[in-house]
């Protein structure tokens, strides 16, 4: 793709490969046409918004365990490491996504609808705000495809492990002026952290108003 950079020099060959496999499958990392299509034209009650974005929840859910078996190792893991590590990373890998959905030039018109329907699926304000203050957090870093990708894998596979070092000399080379971008990156996934806790709240909020989720995401979040 255009906006793709050149692999930085000093990154070793396996490294090379690991980044273009890793962005091969992030890149395959797409919503459905069809899905994407019903943001723009179903009605726009609260209830229907809540219905789309539990369609594209689940969509998404399944477009990273894909994205997720694509990571070169990933699958020589014991398999309950690689359930738990799923389960333990599908938020923050949900919102990292939609914080890049939302800090992208997709077409216009989708992002807008998209937020207003966030806004008007039945989720509180009180997590409204620090969802919308991550997204432009992550937007402000003008994270380019590679380190959308290593960032996304990084969340999946080391949830509570210190995180590998050599991802800073891609960010370090990328960001020559900001020696400390790489820790601003990792500071994101901090605050990425803190969604779950409104997550938790949200998806319990509308359980008390009797929503369904479909069986996906009752799995993978120990929802029911
Ligand atoms: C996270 C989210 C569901 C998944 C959405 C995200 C907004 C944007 C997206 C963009 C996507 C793309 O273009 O690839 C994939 C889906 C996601 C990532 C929603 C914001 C709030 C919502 C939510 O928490 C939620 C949780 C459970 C539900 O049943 C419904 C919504």
């Amino acid at each position: 793709t255009a906006n793709r950079s050149p692999p930085p020099p000093n990154c070793s060959r396996e490294q090379r490969a690991l980044i273009q496999a890793i962005l091969k499958a992030y890149e395959r990392h797409q919503i459905p046409h069809d899905v994407a299509k019903k943001l723009l034209h179903d009605q726009y009650s609260v209830e229907e918004n809540f219905l789309l974005l539990t369609e594209m929840a689940t969509n998404q859910v399944q477009v990273l365990v894909e994205f997720t078996k694509n990571i070169p190792g990933f699958l020589s893991l014991d398999h309950e490491d690689q359930i738990a590590l799923l389960k333990g990373s599908a938020v923050e890998a949900m919102f990292l996504r939609s914080a890049q959905v939302f800090s992208s030039k997709t077409p216009a018109g989708h992002t807008e609808v998209l937020e207003d329907r966030i806004r008007k699926s039945g989720i509180s304000e009180e997590f409204i705000i620090p969802m919308f203050n991550f997204y432009k957090s992550i937007g402000g870093l003008h994270m380019n495809p590679e380190e959308q990708a290593l960032l996304t894998a990084i969340t999946i596979l080391t949830p509570d492990r210190p995180y590998v070092k050599d991802q800073s000399k891609l960010c370090t080379l990328h960001h020559p002026h900001e020696p400390q971008y790489f820790a601003r990156l990792l500071g994101r996934l901090t605050e990425l952290r803190s969604l779950n806790h409104y997550h938790t709240e949200i998806i319990s909020s509308w359980r008390v108003s009797d929503h369904k989720f479909t069986p996906l995401l009752c799995e993978i979040w120990d929802v029911q």
